[in-house]
């Protein structure tokens, strides 16, 4: 049976240095929960004081509203894959998924029907007989898959576990994977640093940021609606500008440092006329028009299914970090705007323009359904 995870008020310590200050996030039981940041954010860490491998310096966890911070990692009946494998070079496949089952002392009628249809579930019974050297990366992932889930687990972690295969199987493996977790519907905490992975994995997410959750949130809420700049240039890429918040007959808008405004309706109401902010754009929600951003072409990249331009504007309007913007476009629209050096006038789409505080640390849009 799958349980709920609840973090409360977690706190990480190594020796003086405080990894995690403060964490609570709850995972609903059966759900594909990915925490998602940058290299040395913590994430591991906390997939492991899930499990049990690594104290806890403060708050509680809790499994089903049971606490288990006093309970050792070999009684939490989790089940954990690693990058690497970590599967047994001397046993074969079906040696290797047994191995639980035979330390738990299953009947072998019994082990034998959970080793089949595990086998069956991550599609690797045709090589039960074979050992893990003459197996493909993603064919070693999948035994250790079928080896963590054959216990039942009551939660499944698994630890940046694609990284070590090349960008084609990492590709048909998270499909496989999200597709045996469906199958069995286990609570799933996933760590990777790969966002493009965890926006086409999972549930929801939780973006972490030294030590802390930045925003948590199904795919596309995070994607569309960023709660601060951090979460907005990790997730996608992200154009930064600065801007100025204005009121004139028509409603609220935001200026560009250039003069374009754009009249937006849904501002928060702590936006007020004068107020700075941090405008974000993202570069597939420009288009070109006749009223606009005017920026000239700096470079252009094809990447086959659109050409990513790089733009430059004449005056400091984009932040200091941001040396010039992104616009993409399908190709096949692309065909008017050619060469760099050109000059073109970029409309930023209202509804997908993300307004923050000018520190850039909070959203300053409405929240979906508020009005
Ligand atoms: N045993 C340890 N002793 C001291 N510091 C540690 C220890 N393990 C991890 N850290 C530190 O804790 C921080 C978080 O590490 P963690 O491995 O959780 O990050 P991560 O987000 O998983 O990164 P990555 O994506 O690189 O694996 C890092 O600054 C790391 O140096």
């Amino acid at each position: 049976m799958s349980n709920s995870i609840k973090i409360d008020r977690v706190v990480k310590k190594y020796g003086e240095s405080v990894i995690i200050p403060d964490l609570s996030v709850e995972i609903r039981n059966g759900e594909f929960f990915t925490l998602l940041g940058p290299s040395g954010c913590g994430k591991t860490t906390l997939l492991r004081m899930i499990a049990g491998f690594n104290s806890i310096e403060g708050g509680e966890i809790s499994f089903d509203d049971v606490v288990i911070n006093d309970i050792a990692a070999h009684k939490r009946n989790i089940g954990m894959v690693f990058q690497n494998y970590a599967i047994f070079p001397h046993l074969t496949v079906r040696q290797n998924v047994e191995y639980g089952l035979k330390i738990r002392k299953i009947p072998k009628a019994d082990m034998k029907k959970k080793v089949d249809d595990i086998l069956d579930v991550v599609r690797i019974s045709e090589m039960q007989d074979r050992l893990p050297e003459r197996l493909s990366g993603g064919q070693q992932q999948r035994v250790a898959l079928a080896r963590a889930i054959v216990i039942h687990p009551s939660v499944l972690l698994m630890d940046e576990p694609l990284s070590n295969l090349d960008a084609k199987l990492r590709i048909e493996m998270r499909g496989a994977i999200r597709e045996v977790q469906d199958k069995v519907g286990i609570t799933t905490v996933y760590v990777t640093h790969d966002q493009e992975e965890a926006l086409a994995i999972s549930d929801r997410i939780a973006v972490m940021n030294l030590g802390v959750i930045q925003q948590v949130g199904a795919p596309k809420d995070i994607y569309t609606r960023p709660s601060n700049v951090f979460v907005s240039t990790f997730i996608g890429h992200s154009n930064l500008f600065r801007g100025i918040v204005g009121q004139d007959t028509e409603g609220k808008y935001v200026e560009f440092a250039d003069g374009y405004r754009t009249h937006m309706d849904n501002l928060s109401d702590e936006c007020v006329p004068g107020m700075k902010v941090t405008i974000s754009v993202r570069p597939e929600e420009f288009s070109i028009d006749s009223a606009g951003l005017t920026v000239r072409i700096k470079g252009r990249t094809f990447l086959g299914k659109y050409t990513n331009y790089e733009l430059d504007f004449s005056d400091n309007m984009i932040l200091p970090n941001q040396p010039s913007i992104e616009y993409s476009q399908d190709i096949g629209m692309a065909s008017g705007i050619s060469s760099v050096g050109d000059m073109l006038t970029l409309k930023p789409n209202p509804k997908k323009i993300n307004v923050f505080t000018e520190d850039g640390k909070r959203s300053l849009m409405k929240e979906a359904g508020d009005d």
